[in-house]
């Protein structure tokens, strides 16, 4: 029987079974087995789920965030990514205008946000129809994914939900946090279930429900800590691993062809925003929303003694990488971290300016920060200098071990 066979059958299973108490733990199982499946379908004996090096896809990532636009054809969004961006993209009436992936820049606030603009997608997309594998690898390698959406069509609503089905079925999940899970692999010992709080949506034995979830993964032996009321799906999302999670803002285009009810009610919705390109209607506004679901937090450092570098700010987010001081240092160099003594932070983020911080304080957004080394004395005599130390030099010496074997591996396939 073929895999596609096979997620059929269990597809009818999962329809004829009732859904209850009772059966919790067989729906569980199913689900389980339907997820091993799809994920075996999309990375396949070959490997390579659909990949964004296809010619003009594989677009260099570039500023401080990227926001791909995803939508059916025709929505907009050649001609969002020319009005948002100096980059003319073309647009016209008929369904797929365009082809292959054009990024443009958009400058706001200070920072440069890459905006993608893609071919449209249809239903189908995930498994390569038109050139949806392209296109969903690209949505993939986002901040935000920016959906949008034609406010005048009917079946808005089933577009939306075709939309998301793709997505998620690459393993994608939309403004959803990862799961609090943790599941640790063990070569002994059976699984050792443990849990912080009740547990609503996994029947009467939960413990069945996630071993027989494992089992299916073939994980028998593993540490097992569930901090959340979680449901079965995200179990199997924490157990299958290589989700994606990732911001989704919705955007409800030419609102210029439709009454102020209708506008009205899709303004509503959670996650959304409503727009008209061409009218030029709430287009700051969409820059406003962009900046705050990718979470861009601007701070500018200072040396001591001088003015902060207000041209250039080091550029932050929430959704990546967090704001915390060590955040920071990260970003500007790994001697920063590594010397680190503490900072001075003025700004929203501080009780009173300047406050003396340090690695894990949470940065606010245009927070002024000067960041004091250690000089040579202070570090000799601090016990765990020498340890970052010897991190440092373990994760130099690990990556120039990792590189190596890489160059190994490519002469060998070549050789071959
Ligand atoms: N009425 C109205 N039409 C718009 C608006 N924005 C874009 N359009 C029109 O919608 C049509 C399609 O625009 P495109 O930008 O090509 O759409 P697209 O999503 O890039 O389409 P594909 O690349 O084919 O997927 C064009 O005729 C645009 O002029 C708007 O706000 N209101
Ligand atoms: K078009
Ligand atoms: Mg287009």
């Amino acid at each position: 029987m073929g895999v596609l066979e096979k997620i059929k059958e269990i597809e009818d299973e999962m329809s004829r079974t009732q859904k209850n108490k009772a059966t919790n733990y067989h729906l569980g199982t199913l689900k389980a087995k339907l997820a091993k499946l799809k994920s075996e379908l999309l990375i396949g004996p070959g490997g390579g789920s659909g990949s964004a090096k296809e010619d003009g896809f594989d677009v260099q990532r570039a500023g401080d965030a990227r926001v791909a636009l995803i939508g059916f054809p025709s929505v907009g969004k050649s001609t969002l990514l020319s009005s948002l961006t100096e980059t003319k993209s073309e647009a016209a009436g008929y369904e797929f205008t365009t082809l292959t992936c054009i990024p443009g820049n958009l400058i706001y606030k200070g920072t440069r946000i890459q905006v993608l603009d893609l071919p449209g997608i249809i239903e189908g997309a995930a498994r390569g129809k038109g050139r949806g594998k392209e296109v969903i690898a690209v949505a993939r390698s986002a901040d935000l994914v920016l959906m949008v959406l034609d406010a005048q069509k009917e079946g808005l609503q089933r577009h939306r939900d075709i939309l998301e089905a793709e997505l998620e079925s690459v393993g994608m999940r939309l403004n959803k946090n990862p799961p609090d899970v943790t599941i640790v692999k063990k070569t002994a010992g059976g699984v050792k279930f443990n849990s912080t709080c009740k547990l609503t949506k996994l029947g009467d034995e939960p413990q069945k429900v996630v071993m027989n979830i494992l089992k299916v993964h073939k994980i028998n032996n593993a540490e097992v800590l569930v901090r959340e009321d979680v449901d079965v799906d995200q179990i199997i999302d924490v157990v299958v691993g290589n989700r994606k999670y990732v911001k989704c803002l919705y955007a409800y285009n030419k609102i210029d062809t439709i009454t102020i009810e209708e506008v009205d009610e899709l303004a509503r919705k959670p996650y959304s925003m409503v727009m008209s390109v061409n009218e030029n209607l709430n287009m700051d506004f969409l820059k406003e929303k962009i900046w705050e679901f990718l979470g861009l937090t601007r701070i500018y450092t200072k040396r001591k003694g001088a003015p902060p570098d207000l041209e250039e700010p080091v550029v932050l987010s929430t959704i990546r990488k967090g704001t915390s001081v060590e955040s920071l240092c990260n970003n500007v160099s790994s001697h920063m971290r590594r010397d680190f003594n503490f900072a001075m932070v003025w700004g929203k983020s501080a009780k009173h300016a300047p406050q003396r911080c340090g690695l894990s304080h949470v940065l606010s957004d245009q927070d002024v920060v000067q960041v004091v080394t250690k000089t040579v004395k202070q570090a000799r005599n601090d016990k765990n200098y020498q340890k970052l130390v010897e991190g440092f030099e373990q994760k130099y010496k690990d990556k120039k071990k990792k590189a190596a074997a890489l160059k190994k591996k490519k002469v060998g396939k070549l050789q071959r």
